[in-house]
């Protein structure tokens, strides 16, 4: 702990200071906590045709975003296709969005590795390159071995060390182990642990941790935009959705519409969301949103190999979930 105090004081750039404590202060943040009410997209990576990393693409794709109402924006999620890049290139997308972010908007930039030791040292490059706050994911290669003692040593000496505040990322359809219930509420308790992104989509769960947690001022996040209103009746404060990649305004106002509970109207735009959301998450991934996000004027492109792109029978069960859901 003392050594997590130690690097904020030091390592923080001014930057940092101004822009992190101007954000800090909030009724549902609680004194001193980063405040993370909103929805992110969990941006994509363009390639070029070579697979090579494409910043003009990424650029405009920034862009086009600074024009919808996200809270930030969250780079090297999942759908950023983090695992295919180098910790090089994962840095450098990192401090590209920097530069084009508004700085009262936020950036989460995931940061985990397998290893506890990869982790810190990426973390502290992640808050050089400009992250506000960082995103880490289970390690889970040896998932077999990562139990709760396992997972709750590895957040606590990457919040220790870390010169941002510190988001939990529990993504199981990706890492084969979820982060166990008992492991989220301990860890809360860390003054450098500030909320978790939860994508398992168990609502008795999301509702469990708002509750159990409730004394630290510890924030959830929807992981996914199928269980994005759900999250906010149990007490989410919004959403890491890969949809809001492609329909960021939708998503906008549908945190809107339910923190003002207007919940009928939320209701309908729900249920036109769930469609293109499992389209693009679960049931075809990351080739399906790249695909959709041309279909909506950003950049998308192909994946890195060995990520394949959609057939054409998927191409077009994709276009089904999305134009049956009066979105094209
Ligand atoms: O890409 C991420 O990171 C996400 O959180 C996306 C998430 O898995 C989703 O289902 O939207």
């Amino acid at each position: 702990m003392q050594c997590f105090r130690t690097w904020r004081a030091l390592t923080l750039s001014s930057r940092h200071i101004t822009v992190w404590w101007s954000r800090a202060w909030s009724s549902a943040a609680g004194p001193g906590r980063l405040d993370l009410r909103g929805i992110y997209p969990p941006i994509a990576t363009p390639f070029t045709a070579s697979e090579d990393l494409d910043y003009p693409k990424l650029e405009e794709n920034l862009h086009k975003y600074a024009q919808i109402p996200f809270k930030g924006l969250v780079v090297q999620g999942s759908n950023g296709e983090y695992p295919y890049l180098s910790e090089e290139e994962r840095v450098e997308v990192v401090k590209t969005v920097r530069r084009s972010l508004p700085t009262d908007k936020l950036l989460m930039a995931g940061s985990g590795c397998e290893s506890t030791r990869a982790t810190m040292k990426l973390t502290e490059r992640m808050a050089a390159a400009g992250a506000d706050t960082a995103l880490v994911v289970t390690p889970c290669f040896f998932k077999g071995r990562m139990d709760s003692r396992a997972l709750i040593q590895h957040f606590i000496k990457v919040a220790d060390c870390s010169p941002v505040p510190v988001v939990l990322y529990s993504v199981p359809a990706n890492t084969g182990l979820e982060l166990p219930l008992d492991a989220v509420v301990q860890l809360s308790q860390h003054p450098n642990i500030i909320g978790l992104k939860d994508s398992g989509g168990d609502i008795t769960r999301i509702g469990l941790i708002v509750h159990k947690t409730q004394a630290q001022d510890f924030q959830v996040l929807a992981g996914s935009a199928g269980f994005l209103m759900a999250a906010y009746c149990v007490g989410a404060v919004g959403g890491v959705c890969a949809l809001a990649n492609v329909l960021g305004q939708e998503l906008c106002d549908l945190e809107r519409l339910c923190v003002s509970g207007c919940w009928k109207e939320a209701r309908v735009l729900q249920q036109r969301l769930i469609e293109p959301n499992t389209a693009v998450t679960r049931k075809l991934g990351v080739p399906a949103l790249k695909q959709a996000m041309e279909w909506f004027g950003f950049h998308g492109g192909a994946c890195r190999s060995p990520l394949q792109p959609l057939t054409e029978a998927e191409t077009q069960q994709l276009r089904r979930d999305f134009s049956s859901n009066g979105w094209l």
